[in-house]
C-alpha cells in the first residue's frame, strides 16, 4: 500500500531500525534499571558533543528553508527546543559527578563523530527537503521512545527524570510541528529527492541505533 503520507513514508522506510532500538538493552535497561551507570554516563557525555553540533545542523536546516515560519521554527529549534535538553543533561551531569570539563576531556567518540558529520554535511550541502530528513528521526524516534518508556517510567530515578523530558507534551507539541512541516515539503518532491531523503532518514535512524549501542558498550576509538 502507498504510504498516505510523506512523514509516513519515511517512517515505514526506517522501521526496522526503530523496533531494533526498543529492544536494544540500553533502552530495555532503561526501562528496567539495569543499564549499568557508566553506560548512561557514556551516553550523556557523548550526546553533550552532539547537541553542540545538532544544533548547528538545525541552523542550517534553518538557512535553507523559504517559508518564513520554517525558517523561525527551525531556528527556535536550534536555540530553544536544544536548551531544554541542554538543562536536562548539566542535571544529569551533576548527579553523574561529572562536568563540562569532563565532558570536554572525553572528547567526540567515533559514532558520535561520524553522526555528527553526516548531518552537517546533509544540512550544509543538501536541499531544504534533504536537511529536514536527515534531522528527523532525532526529534522523532526519541519522542517514540519517551512514548513506549514512559507507561513504565524505571526504579532509577535518574533514568526516569530522562524518559519523563522525552515522553512530555512539550516535545510531542514540537514533534508534530515538524513532522506538518515534513508532510508539507513531501507534498511537491520530485521522485528522485524523495529517494535521497528517504536514504538519510534512514542513514540517521541508523546513526540513532549505533549511538545507543556505542553508549551501551561504551565504546572507545580503536586506534
Ligand atoms: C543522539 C541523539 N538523538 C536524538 C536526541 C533527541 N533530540 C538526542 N538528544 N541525542
Amino acid at each position: 500500500m502507498t504510504p498516505s503520507t510523506f512523514s509516513q513514508q519515511l517512517w515505514d522506510a526506517a522501521e526496522p531500525i526503530y523496533d531494533a532500538i526498543l529492544v536494544h538493552p540500553f533502552i530495555t535497561g532503561l526501562a528496567d534499571g539495569t543499564l549499568p551507570r557508566e553506560s548512561f554516563a557514556y551516553f550523556i557525555v557523548q550526546d553533550s558533543h552532539y547537541l553542540r553540533d545538532y544544533s548547528r545542523a538545525l541552523a542550517l536546516t534553518a538557512a535553507r528553508a523559504h517559508d518564513e515560519d520554517e525558517v523561525a521554527m527551525f531556528a527556535d529549534h536550534a536555540a530553544n527546543a536544544i536548551a531544554v535538553e541542554r538543562g536536562l543533561h548539566a542535571e544529569l551531569l551533576g548527579d553523574l559527578e561529572l562536568t563540562s570539563t569532563d565532558v570536554d576531556a572525553a572528547g567526540s567518540g567515533p559514532v558520535t563523530t561520524a553522526y555528527m558529520s553526516y548531518l552537517t554535511a546533509v544540512c550544509a550541502t543538501g536541499s531544504y527537503p534533504e536537511a529536514v530528513a536527515t534531522v528527523l528521526p532525532c526529534y522523532w524516534i526519541y519522542r517514540q521512545v519517551g512514548h513506549v518508556l514512559e507507561a513504565g517510567s524505571s526504579p532509577d530515578p535518574l533514568y526516569a527524570r530522562w524518559i519523563a523530558t522525552y515522553g512530555s507534551a512539550e516535545v510531542d507539541a514540537i514533534v508534530d510541528r515538524v513532522l506538518s512541516v515534513t508532510d508539507r515539503i513531501g507534498s511537491d518532491l520530485g521522485a528522485a529527492e524523495r529517494e535521497r531523503c528517504v536514504r538519510h532518514f534512514r542513514t540517521t535512524a541508523r546513526y540513532e541505533w549505533m549511538f545507543w549501542d556505542a553508549a551501551y558498550q561504551r565504546l572507545p576509538w580503536p586506534i
